[in-house]
């Protein structure tokens, strides 16, 4: 009884804790939601995790890892193919270089944000550090939007954007890469103009093509590594991918490799989309009809509902793929595309795992759902998609050995350090029942790290 109450105590003083410190969190950042709830997704397990650790607290670990080292934002000029002058707003978050230089990718879409950019760089502190490589966070973009433009003028944007970046960024300061809206086009329009402008060819930028300092399988590694993920919590469970019905959101980078992969494996793809709807092929996606959504999507920029014309099946004006029956759930698009009712939807069809593509792709409401059905597996986008980061990262290593590695030696990597994201998860989320949180797993092994090393650093 005097346990149990002690116990009560405890938790109450957590829950305390917690609260004041979000409300210290949200005082300090009016109006960014995205990033508030992105920090509420790691405190929640952070703050009871360091209660008995004081030192974490003396030092303000926390604190200090929820403000950015630094925000860089500026003014982007460019002309369009009438000659318009036109003007958009450009950031770079550098959140974090604790364990290695500021690394994240950049997004040009036109819901990009201080707020978005910081739950993104946050995020990003976490996930770099779990892939084990000495990587810090961070993250950038603007709020220019591609679609539409002319190949000319991405261009002129990104040589405009690169060259106000280009003074804050460096191979071992900050190194970008590519993330919604920036793809191989963008990066080799930026890589570009960096050298352009500084006289130097080095790894400043990842997600090159192989032409100029790539690595292989970096364009893939995103999405294979979040099925690379599903197959570690399936066979940790002593179940596997194939022959599952897998539900896929998303028709860009992410989702088309993560498609791609599942049909390696065997699985059966019903679903891909973007922000216009989605497309339902009851006989699964081959890879054939993938082959052309790529082509359609990174050539002639198209819309997916492109595909019932080509392929059949049916399109779903402005809907997200949830309600559609499937064992498997991989959300690839955007910020808070799963809700509460659509994870209930996901449960109603008894699906067994959700692997987080897209960074928080679920909101805290649909988390909460899916995480009272313990039998359904749920890794975070930060440890399901730390894939790209990770390839990002073994690009860095093989720019600065003037090297380039095989498929082989690079998917190699990639799942090794894939795996050891999954037993980190399981290591320090794992509760006294068996039940594995992955969401609180990856957040007290990512916190680790950057905590030790920022504690060595002293005060600063
Ligand atoms: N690229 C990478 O290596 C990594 C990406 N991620 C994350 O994966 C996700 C997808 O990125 P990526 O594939 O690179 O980006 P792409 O630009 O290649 O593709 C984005 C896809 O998501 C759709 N989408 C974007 N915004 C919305 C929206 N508001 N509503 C519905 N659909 C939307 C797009 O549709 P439409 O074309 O109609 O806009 C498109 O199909 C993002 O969350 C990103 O942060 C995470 C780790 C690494
Ligand atoms: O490859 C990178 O550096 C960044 C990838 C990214 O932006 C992400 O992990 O969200």
């Amino acid at each position: 009884m005097a346990d149990h109450k002690e116990k009560q105590a405890v938790n109450t003083h957590q829950a305390d804790d917690l609260a004041s410190f979000l409300a210290g969190v949200e005082r300090r950042n009016p109006g960014e939601p995205e990033f508030l709830q992105a920090v509420q997704e790691v405190a929640m397990h952070i703050i009871p995790y360091i209660g008995d650790k004081p030192v974490y607290k003396e030092l303000m670990i926390l604190e200090r890892m929820t403000e950015p080292d630094r925000i860089v934002t500026f003014r982007v000029v460019w002309e369009d193919d009438q000659g318009n002058v036109r003007v958009n707003r450009g950031f770079r978050v550098q959140q974090n270089n604790a364990i290695g230089p500021y690394k994240g990718g950049i997004r040009f879409h036109p819901s990009v944000n201080q707020s978005v950019l910081k739950f993104l760089a946050f995020e990003q502190v976490f996930k770099n550090s779990l892939t084990g490589l000495p990587l810090g966070g961070g993250k950038g973009g603007a709020d220019f939007n591609p679609k539409g433009k002319s190949d000319r003028e991405v261009m002129r944007f990104c040589q405009a954007f690169m060259t106000e970046l280009s003074k804050h960024i460096g191979p071992d300061t900050d190194v970008p890469a590519g993330d919604i809206g920036v793809g191989a086009r963008e990066v080799g329009y930026m890589f570009g103009q960096y050298k352009r402008l500084l006289n130097r060819f080095e790894g400043v930028l990842t997600g090159k093509a192989l032409e100029f300092g790539g690595s292989r399988i970096r364009t893939e590694a995103t999405g294979y590594g979040c099925v690379y993920m599903m197959e570690e919590m399936l066979a940790h469970h002593g179940e596997s991918i194939e022959g599952r019905s897998c539900v896929v959101s998303g028709s860009g980078n992410v989702a088309t490799f993560c498609a791609e992969k599942l049909i390696e494996l065997g699985a059966r793809v019903l679903t891909l989309s973007d922000s216009g709807g989605f497309i339902y092929d009851a006989e699964g996606i081959t890879r054939d009809k993938l082959q052309w959504v790529m082509e359609l999507k990174n050539k002639r920029r198209g819309r997916i509902e492109e595909y019932v014309g080509e392929f059949g099946g049916e399109f779903f004006a402005n809907e997200r793929p949830w309600g559609v029956p499937c064992e498997l759930a991989f959300p690839c698009a955007t910020q808070n595309e799963i809700e509460a009712a659509d994870a209930e939807k996901l449960i109603a069809n008894n699906c067994r795992g959700i692997a987080e593509g897209a960074n928080m792709p679920a909101t805290p409401e649909a988390i909460h759902v899916i995480q009272a059905r313990n039998s359904l597996l749920h890794a975070p986008s930060k440890a399901a998609n730390a894939g790209g980061v990770a390839v990002s990262g073994l690009e860095m290593s093989q720019n600065s050995l003037r090297m380039q590695w095989t498929r082989e030696e690079v998917d190699q990597h990639l799942r090794k350090i894939i795996r050891a994201i999954h037993d980190q998860c399981v290591e320090f989320g794992t509760a006294a029942d068996g039940h594995i949180d992955y969401f609180k797993g990856a957040n007290i092994a990512g916190f680790n790290k950057v905590a030790s090393a920022m504690i060595a650093y002293g005060v600063m």
